[in-house]
């Protein structure tokens, strides 16, 4: 087993290919779409909520069975047939720097979809590195009860005053005291974070 190297990838306008339009292909897809990818889908068939989305353009559907010339130009893609043999073919088809997920062939795939929590600009990844994905799931819940709706305005609120911080506070010790003491329950729970916030600010400025 190889260590899986982690990263929060940036989809947006990026050409992703999808093998496949059965179930798992539209919960790989919607996750896709969430992140602005451009998701081409290549079955001669798809489930309703895809081919909703292929009316409403935010998918390209070939309606057809999978060829290699299909993979073109892919940055990603998505072996999400029901065929082990279509989706092993998908995969000798990729480029070598196209990666490529076989949704049936753990070990075989340059990269896995992990279970994620999302709040906002909050984002946590769960991989089991295949082992069981009703785990990742169980984490998944667990971390989403301590992590709750309220962290999607507080990273907001972080980003911004980080911002702030780094513009108006040039001593470096100081800057690290303020970005630590804003990253804390004292800040996630108060409901005046700018006005701490410029109270902070102006005591330290005025050192
Ligand atoms: C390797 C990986 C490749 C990949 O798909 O990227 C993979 C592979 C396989 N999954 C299988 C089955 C199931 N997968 C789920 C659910 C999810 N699977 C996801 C990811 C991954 N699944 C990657 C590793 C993730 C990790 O390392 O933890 C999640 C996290 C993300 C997502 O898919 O969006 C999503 C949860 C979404 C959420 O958080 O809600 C459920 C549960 C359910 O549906 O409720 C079941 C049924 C129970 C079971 O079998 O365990 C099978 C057997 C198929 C068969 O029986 O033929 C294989 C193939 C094999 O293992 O050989
Ligand atoms: N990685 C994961 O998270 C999971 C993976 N699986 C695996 O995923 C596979 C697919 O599962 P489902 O989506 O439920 O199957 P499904 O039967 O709902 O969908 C299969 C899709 O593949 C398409 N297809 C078949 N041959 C094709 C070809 N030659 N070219 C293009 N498209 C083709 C079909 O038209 C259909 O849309 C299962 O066989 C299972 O091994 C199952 C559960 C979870």
């Amino acid at each position: 087993m190889y260590p899986y190297y982690p990263i929060m990838i940036n989809l947006q306008e990026k050409k992703v290919v999808v093998v496949g339009g059965g179930k798992v292909a539209e919960r790989k897809v919607l996750h896709l779409i969430e992140s602005h990818a451009d998701v081409t889908v290549v079955s001669p068939n798809m489930t309703k909520t895809l081919r909703v989305m292929s009316e409403q353009h935010q998918i390209t559907w070939l309606r057809k069975y999978f060829e290699e010339d299909d993979l073109r130009d892919a940055v990603l893609v998505f072996a999400a047939t029901n065929d082990s043999e279509i989706n092993e073919k998908v995969r000798k088809s990729a480029q070598p720097q196209q990666f490529v997920n076989v949704v049936d062939q753990p070990k075989k795939s340059d990269f896995h979809v992990p279970s994620m929590v999302r709040k906002g600009r909050l984002n946590i990844a769960i991989s089991t590195t295949g082992a069981s994905p009703i785990l990742a799931k169980i984490i998944k819940k667990d971390l989403e009860s301590k992590y709750g709706e309220e962290y999607e305005e507080y990273l907001d609120f972080l980003y911004e005053a980080r911002q702030q911080i780094i513009l108006e506070v040039k001593d470096s010790a100081m800057k690290r005291q303020l970005l630590s003491a804003i990253a804390s329950p004292e800040f996630l729970e108060s409901d005046q974070r700018n006005e701490r916030l410029r109270q902070l600010l102006n005591h330290e400025l005025e050192k």
